[in-house]
């Protein structure tokens, strides 16, 4: 019998090791590049706003800080009672009411990673009022605060004010963060914000390069790419400061009694001089000798109500090309654009955040709501809180009237508007934006990534192997059995 060459030892130690050399190399292709254990970090923004504080906590794995699009609201609370610069007359009370969103955070975010995370509280336009009001019951405040987020274990990073700049440009980072704009360095979304005290605008135009109006000029670098963004805060212009400014216009004489046109007709409530005159957006024109209280009644007249609101806006001087209003500059408007916070919570209230309906026909339908009676809307709506209720007719009027009016919108580009609340559940507001900024996570430069992501890593590396094992088989060919039973063809 023939001695079948195939066994010899030295083909089988041959073929063993390189079985084992092409094991050994897919198995570390595979684990070497598998992400380690996930372990994630968290960040804590406090949204001090005018009318209510709430908190944002965030999430981002460890390993991956400076990806983004990686960063996620996990948890938010919305802290009980009014906005900590209600509080100016006993500050103590501030710092206790975010108690329990603290409590809430302290439980999401893992034990042994509360030391390590940052805790940030930014205030906004309710406090940069009582600042210029008071500035040391706004001082006592940010004490009471500061006093009560310092008890609870995780990084205290402070407190203060943002400014209206950068509560707006915050935010359309938030926005674009979150659409993955701005690591693909594609064309950005504009964000609109109304709170309850201040209202901001922001976005990218070509035609705006900061030359002209410097102080709405915010520049960034981001993941290589250079963004000129146009930004304004208008102080005074949320709708709560713009309600007042609208009930100012129509108590100018001190009356006993108005007929609001902004209210549904029904609506009789006793409103004190003191109360309405109690902000600086309104403080200088109290009526001298009005009485305690007003009836504010309600009349239900979208047209009026228009003409009310529209006092509030001054278009009569522009020192630049163009303006939108109170001789502000504004570029012209470009692209599409994100419209949140009290934007969302009135249009969604009004089913009216589907911006394909023609300007013509948002009219129509606040013409019909603000005609119904108080009584009839009550009705309808027994879940919402009677003070949100009573205002939609009015707030949807301002809304209206500062987008078409105010900024220029038209009945052409109304449509660029999405009216959001979330995207990718995160907030649409500037506590993230503020958040990566301030740790850093947004990088100046784009990132080196990998040449090919984890998956194509392990084929390339799993191909070539197999490709060796065959060439390696082929190699051994002169030591293949020959069949010699086969017939041999001549
Ligand atoms: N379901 C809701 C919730 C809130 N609101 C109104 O929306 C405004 C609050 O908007 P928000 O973005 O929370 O503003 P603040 O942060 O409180 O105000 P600012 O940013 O101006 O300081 C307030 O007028 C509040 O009455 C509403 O109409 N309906």
């Amino acid at each position: 019998a023939q001695k079948n060459p195939w066994h010899t030892p030295v083909t089988i130690i041959i073929t063993v090791i390189g079985v084992i050399a092409i094991v050994a190399l897919v198995t570390v292709a595979v684990l070497q590049n598998k992400p380690l254990l996930q372990k994630y970090k968290y960040g804590i923004v406090l949204d001090a706003g005018s009318s209510h504080t709430a908190l944002y906590l965030y999430e981002w794995p460890a390993e991956k800080d400076n990806n983004t699009g990686r960063v996620e609201q996990i948890h938010s609370c919305k802290v009980k009672g009014k906005g900590i610069s209600s509080y100016a007359s006993e500050p103590w009370k501030a710092g206790e009411s975010l108690t329990l969103c603290m409590q809430e955070a302290e439980r999401w975010v893992p034990s042994k990673r509360h030391r390590e995370t940052p805790l940030y509280l930014g205030a906004t336009a309710g406090m940069r009022l009582l600042n210029m009001e008071n500035s040391s019951a706004s001082d006592k405040v940010f004490q009471a605060v500061e006093g009560a987020l310092q008890r609870f274990p995780f990084s205290y990073e402070g407190a203060r004010i943002l400014s209206g700049q950068e509560e707006g440009a915050f935010g359309w980072v938030t926005v674009n963060y979150l659409d993955d704009r701005l690591k693909q360095g594609l064309e950005t979304t504009g964000a609109l914000d109304l709170g309850g005290a201040s209202t901001q605008i922001s976005f990218v135009s070509d035609s705006y390069d900061g030359s002209e109006s410097p102080s709405n000029s915010v520049t960034f670098r981001l993941y290589g790419n250079d963004y000129n963004l146009y930004t304004h805060s208008f102080l005074c212009y949320g709708k709560d400061q713009v309600l007042r400014m609208v009930l100012a216009q129509q108590t100018q004489s001190g009356p006993t009694s108005i007929l609001d046109p902004c209210f549904h007709p029904g609506y009789n409530v006793t409103k004190f001089y003191s109360e309405l005159y109690d902000s600086p957006c309104v403080s200088d024109r109290k009526p001298p000798g009005a009485p305690e209280a007003f009836a504010h009644r309600g009349d239900g007249n979208f047209q009026q109500c228009q003409e009310v609101v529209r006092t509030v806006f001054n278009f009569s001087s522009c020192r630049y090309r163009q303006c939108s209003f109170n001789g502000v500059f504004q570029p012209h408007l470009q692209g599409s654009f994100g419209a949140f916070s009290a934007y969302y919570f009135v249009m969604n209230f009004l089913n009216l955040t589907d911006t394909s309906i023609p300007l013509q026909a948002v009219k129509e339908k606040l013409l019909q709501y603000c005609a119904t009676s108080w009584d009839q809307i009550v009705q309808q709506h027994p879940g919402v809180k009677e003070k949100y209720l009573a205002e939609y007719c009015f707030s949807g009027t301002y809304i209206l009237t500062l987008l078409t009016e105010g900024y220029n919108f038209t009945s052409e580009n109304y449509s660029n508007i999405k009216f959001i609340k979330k995207i990718k559940g995160s907030d649409a507001g500037w506590t993230l934006g503020y958040m990566l900024n301030l740790t850093n996570m947004i990088p100046a430069e784009a990132p080196d990534s990998p040449l090919l992501p984890h998956a194509g890593y392990v084929s390339v590396v799993t191909i070539m192997a197999v490709v060796l094992f065959v060439l390696l088989i082929l190699s051994l060919r002169p030591l293949w059995p020959r069949c010699s039973k086969q017939p041999q063809i001549v």
